[in-house]
């Protein structure tokens, strides 16, 4: 049987559609549990949860928006417990026509002298809010009397805690349908829903926490499938993927050889950030390919790296690499275009015709949408990994409905190129050509700064390298492809984004410059890791 904290891993790590956790809550039903005792069940874990967080004698007085609903009803089993706990509960029912389980909770709180207001703004009072309007049974735009409702509240200045999903955001796609809560907080019921996940949501969703319902694991995989496409990224599977123990006889060239190529005089700073995030992943050899005169620069800050000073135009672009340079089989990865400029042009065509596994990123993805990404993509043999933000993905993928939904866009771009597709943004999204997807479910905006992508390419970089220097020589193409998995390239976006949290906390959101979160790098891992095993050790 697998253990408590093993099947809670693997519950934290899937993500359902309403229609999925609508199939999940039937099976569990068919399986003999009753509506009403599931019900019960999540309010009591959510009455708990509340206390917890908003412990009397302050707050006192809650207020409960109820919706027609089951979320409605987990709202009434939420009040009448808070009520039961002393705390000073009222209601605002806005609907009269309710499901049978709700309409039997109203009135069993109404006979507990639970005041119930058809108003609003009999709420405007309470200490904290608590909506339980619409969870993912909501399917249509909210009109009257609920939309100016949910506006009137999100303009009142007292925390509003959402059961399940924030009222009027869509399950699936995290848009907002007419209008939604603000809240200060989600306590997400069961599973993660795929729109709490969706960056349209984050203004509306606050922070969010999933309330475990012991749903049976076979129950959810039965529907989601043993290995889900869509998965969300967590600490422990960041941590088992990463490269954290060496092989005790291992010696350099074994840990991978990464050669980045990116810099120029104008962006001098963009070969150094890239250069300091390889140099935290750990990667055995590490060579720089950058315009010649920046090499006295990149030396003094990397004194480990090999600078390869390549010939430069006018302007300080690269424009090739030394004539006595080979791009041969020596290089495990190479990690491509942090401040090559436009005028690079050569030298990214001649790396995206090497059989070397690629991690392309700024200039080099405009250099490759210049080229026409998709054939450009199809004749590469070897692994290429695309690491756009919002703006670069355009250009790369001019007919992508990225605006419709990121996940789907990235989903679709992965496969038509063949590449791994990361793209940018407050909720990192991941695919790869089968469709296998990862959602890095924490960042900090202290993270929107130039510089900071930079940093991420040359980790990524590093990671690859050291996963395709574990390969035996002969390794197929197609093996060394599937050796580079989302995992690895989830794993890297968490470091990334878990440097910029710690960062974050010690120097505010201000204070996280990209060479910064260079520094915060090791530190941000090493909590992770200890963290990992304080929680292993305790259970
Ligand atoms: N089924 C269960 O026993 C459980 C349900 N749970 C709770 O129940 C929720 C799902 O319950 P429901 O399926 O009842 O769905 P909801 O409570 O999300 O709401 C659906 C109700 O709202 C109405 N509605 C939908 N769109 C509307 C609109 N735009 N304007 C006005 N009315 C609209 C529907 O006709 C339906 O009556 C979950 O989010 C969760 O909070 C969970 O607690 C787990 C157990
Ligand atoms: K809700």
């Amino acid at each position: 049987m697998i253990s408590p904290q093993d099947r809670l891993e693997q519950i934290q790590r899937i993500i359902v559609t309403a229609e999925q956790m609508r199939s999940i809550e039937s099976r569990v039903f068919a399986a003999g549990m009753p509506i009403a005792a599931l019900m019960e069940k999540v309010a009591s874990k959510l009455a708990h949860r509340i206390a917890a967080l908003y412990p009397l004698p302050n707050p006192r007085r809650v207020g409960i928006l109820v919706g027609p609903g089951h979320n409605g009803g987990d709202a009434l089993v939420v009040a009448r417990e808070l009520h039961f706990k002393g705390y000073e509960v009222m209601l605002c029912c806005p609907v009269s026509k309710l499901k049978e389980l709700t309409e039997g909770h109203l009135r069993y709180a109404t006979s507990l002298e639970i005041p119930c207001h058809p108003q609003i703004e009999s709420l405007q009072t309470c200490d904290l809010l608590i909506d339980g309007l619409f969870g993912f049974g909501l399917e249509r735009s909210l009109t009257d009397p609920i939309a100016p409702l949910i506006e009137q509240v999100n303009h009142w200045h007292q925390p509003i805690l959402s059961i399940d999903l924030p009222s009027g955001l869509h399950t699936d796609t995290g848009k907002v349908l007419g209008v939604a809560i603000r809240a200060t907080q989600t306590l997400c019921l069961g599973l993660w829903k795929l729109g709490l996940l969706q960056e349209e949501a984050l203004e509306h969703v606050g922070s969010a926490e999933l309330i475990d319902l012991d749903l049976p694991l076979t129950d959810v995989l039965a529907v989601v499938g043993d290995s889900p496409l869509v998965q969300r990224g967590t600490a422990q599977a960041a941590i088992a993927t990463l490269p954290l123990s060496r092989p005790p006889t291992t010696h350099k060239y074994k840990m991978g050889h990464l050669l980045l190529v990116c810099g120029s005089r104008r962006y001098a700073g963009g070969a150094l950030l890239t250069g300091l995030g390889a140099r935290a992943s750990g990667v055995g050899m590490l060579s720089i390919a950058a315009p010649e005169s920046l090499k006295p620069a990149l030396s003094a800050q990397l004194p480990e790296a090999l600078i390869i000073d390549c010939p430069e135009t006018p302007e300080g672009a690269i424009t090739a690499f030394p004539s006595s340079f080979s791009l041969d089989s020596s290089f495990d990865a190479i990690a491509c275009g942090p401040g090559l400029t436009s005028d690079a042009t050569a030298i990214v065509e001649q790396i995206l015709a090497s059989q070397c596994p690629l991690v392309l990123d700024a200039d080099g993805l405009n250099i490759l949408a210049q080229q026409g990404t998709i054939p450009t993509l199809q004749n590469r043999q070897a692994p290429t990994i695309l690491t756009p933000h919002l703006g670069e993905f355009k250009r790369l993928f001019p007919d992508s409905t990225v605006t419709e939904c990121r996940v789907t866009a990235v989903q679709r771009a992965a496969q038509q190129t063949g590449a791994i597709v990361l793209l940018k943004g407050a909720r990192v999204a991941i695919a790869d050509a089968q469709g296998n997807t990862r959602i890095n479910p924490e960042s900090t905006p202290a993270l929107a700064r130039g510089g900071s992508g930079d940093v991420l390419t040359g980790l990524m970089g590093g990671l690859v390298a050291q996963a395709i220097a574990k390969l035996p020589k002969e390794t197929s193409e197609d093996l060394r492809t599937s050796s580079i998995s989302v995992d690895l390239i989830q794993s890297g976006a968490w470091w990334h984004a878990q440097a910029g949290i710690l960062a974050a906390q010690e120097r505010t959101e201000l204070g996280v410059d990209a060479y910064t979160l260079t520094q915060f790098l090791i530190p941000a891992l090493r909590q992770q890791v200890d963290a990992a095993d304080s929680k292993t050790f305790s259970n």
